[in-house]
């Protein structure tokens, strides 16, 4: 049985120039829209940024059931429809990259430009994304907040909690919700109905989605999409490796989003 629609309204933040050009910043399982605390400077400086956070992440209202990236992508767009924004940018990490991935399938007028960090066309197998869903909802976020630290980072970070606290915050439906969207995830097919100029960002290290059969393939499946591969970053490169990779968006979003189609 398929899940009914449910729209979904995201809790947001802007930060930035009012009359700036927007970039749509999408967080991982498991995190809020301070994951991207390390780059909202830089790109605060020229851009007008619209962070989000998922169901039952960083204080967000639970859902009340499974989703579908597609449906995490369907409140992007209601989001921007809200605020008036006809074209935007959008960067993602992970699950956050897998709904601009869906947002520039579903909505290719919408986004003006695409960076997918650390993310997947497909994030392996289903029955484990399932199983871990079913984990969460029979004994909360706990078990998976204990080793997520060495699913998220080289063992050299040494920030690691302070994003981990992230996790142990979030509410376990709208982890385990997202864990079915995850599950359900598969665009390898599709990927070349991508328009929008895209960077893909891998780090290295990668546990969760590794560089080859990951990333690879995002950059191999959309039409002139660029890989650029992180240096010594685990699964949350942003956070990693911040410089590296604020230098890697603001090149991306500087050569292709402006504004000036807007
Ligand atoms: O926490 C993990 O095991 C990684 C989950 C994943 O690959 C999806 C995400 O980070 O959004």
């Amino acid at each position: 049985m398929t899940a009914p629609h449910r729209p979904w309204k995201p809790r947001h933040r802007l930060d930035g120039p009012e009359d700036a050009p927007v970039v749509v910043l999408g967080p991982s399982l498991g995190t809020s829209m301070d994951l991207w605390l390390p780059q909202l400077p830089a790109l605060a400086r020229s851009w007008r940024v619209l962070r989000y956070d998922l169901p039952g992440h960083g204080g967000a209202p639970a859902p009340d059931g499974p989703l579908t990236v597609e449906e995490l992508a369907g409140g992007i767009t209601d989001l921007l429809d809200g605020l008036g924004v006809e074209r935007a940018a959008y960067a993602g990490v992970s699950l956050g990259g897998a709904v601009g991935t869906a947002l520039a399938l579903a909505a290719p007028h919408r986004v003006a430009s695409l960076v997918l960090v650390c993310t997947s066309p497909r994030f392996g197998d289903p029955a484990a994304w399932r199983d871990r869903a079913a984990l969460v909802r029979r004994e909360g976020v706990g078990p998976v907040a204990g080793s997520a630290a060495g699913r998220w980072f080289t063992p050299a970070f040494e920030d690691a909690e302070a994003y981990v606290a992230m996790l142990r915050a979030t509410d376990p439906e709208g982890y385990a919700a997202c864990c079915d969207a995850l599950a359900g995830f598969d665009a390898t097919a599709r990927l070349g109905g991508i328009s929008a100029p895209t960077l893909v960002i891998a780090g290295e290290r990668d546990v969760p989605t590794p560089p080859r059969g990951h990333a690879d393939r995002l950059a191999a499946g959309i039409p002139d999409a660029r890989l650029a591969v992180v240096e010594g970053a685990g699964h949350l490169a942003n956070a990693e490796r911040p410089d590296a990779v604020t230098r890697e968006i603001t090149a991306h979003l500087d050569r292709t989003w402006r504004g000036h189609d807007r």
